[in-house]
């Protein structure tokens, strides 16, 4: 088993590891294995992989039975692709998604997404636990993400870095208003309809390399950027949605708020982060139900 995922987990550093013939493989051999045809990917953060549960009349699929598939390492990602009903409309949800830490290349992180839209997907709605940095925040607040600090790509890391398919996308192309404006405000609507409106924030996300949370110093730096919420994923996979053209949303729940002082006591572990996500499932269950919904409804216009 060991070998197995260490051979699952290798692989080169760019997106020419995973060609557009290699991702139709994996898209035709889910396609071939269920009648869904979703037009929703879902990608579930950590201690939010509750949500798929969520899904009715499924097919669903272990990571380590997908072809060239990687596998989930982390605790709270199940590692499991499933395609389900939401709320009456199809979706397909990946319960676990891959994370730089865990030893692999960005554009193996975020290749499930082009699966996503190989297989008929416009709208990517990413989610995520993150840290506060924004002193007003509290845990269990729900953040849209209006816009990304790509701290990864400063660095000349990018899921997009080596040869460009034109199938995918173009070579060069603008990042703003990536996170669909119009969503989010109705986002902000079906906040009020459930009685979230207090909880739901708007701000600013970046990821980090992780596994290690942030020194004071980082979050002092990243807050003065503008960042309001930390996390280690996400950008990367949204990046790669717009790249190929899909409509993106996106939100980070904030499971922990990140250690602003040296007096404080540091508190935040995987598992409490786990816990709040599990904490707010029946919520975000309702949330995404219904962005979905609206999705669904507004593409049938
Ligand atoms: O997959 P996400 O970004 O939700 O996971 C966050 C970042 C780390 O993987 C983990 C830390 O507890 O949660
Ligand atoms: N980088 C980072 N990722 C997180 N994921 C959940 N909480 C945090 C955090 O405080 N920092």
């Amino acid at each position: 088993m060991a070998a197995f995922i260490e051979s699952k987990q290798s692989g080169g550093g760019s997106s020419r590891m995973y060609t557009y013939d290699t991702l139709q493989e994996i898209a035709t051999y889910l396609l071939e294995r269920t009648e869904l045809r979703p037009k929703v990917g879902i990608i579930c953060g950590s201690g939010l992989g509750t949500l798929a549960e969520q899904l009715t009349d499924v097919d669903s699929f272990d990571y380590e039975t997908i072809p060239h598939f990687p596998v989930s390492t982390v605790a709270g990602h199940v590692g499991r692709l499933v395609f389900g009903y939401l709320a009456g409309v199809p979706v397909m949800c990946m319960q676990g998604r891959f994370h730089h830490y865990e030893g692999y290349p960005l554009a193996k992180c975020a290749m499930p997404v082009r699966v996503m839209h190989l297989i008929g997907c416009t709208h990517l709605i990413a989610t995520n636990a993150a840290g506060g940095a924004n002193p007003k925040y509290r845990v269990g607040d729900i953040m849209l993400i209006k816009d990304h600090i790509n701290l990864m790509g400063f660095a000349g890391n990018n899921p997009l870095q080596g040869p460009n398919d034109e199938r995918f996308g173009p070579r060069f192309f603008g990042m703003a208003n990536t996170y669909d404006p119009k969503l989010n405000q109705q986002a902000k609507v079906i906040a009020r309809q459930i009685g979230i409106e207090n909880e739901l924030r708007e701000g600013v996300y970046t990821c980090l390399g992780g596994p290690n949370f942030e020194t004071v110093a980082e979050v002092k730096m990243l807050s003065m950027l503008g960042v309001d919420a930390i996390g280690m994923s996400t950008v990367h996979e949204i990046i790669t949605a717009r790249h190929c053209g899909m409509t993106c949303f996106a939100f980070s729940l904030i499971t922990n708020m990140c250690t602003m002082s040296y007096e404080e006591e540091e508190e935040h572990c995987h598992d409490s982060i786990v816990g709040v996500g599990k904490n707010r499932e029946k919520t975000l269950g309702e949330f995404v139900s219904r962005i979905v919904k609206h999705i669904h409804y507004e593409a049938k216009k």
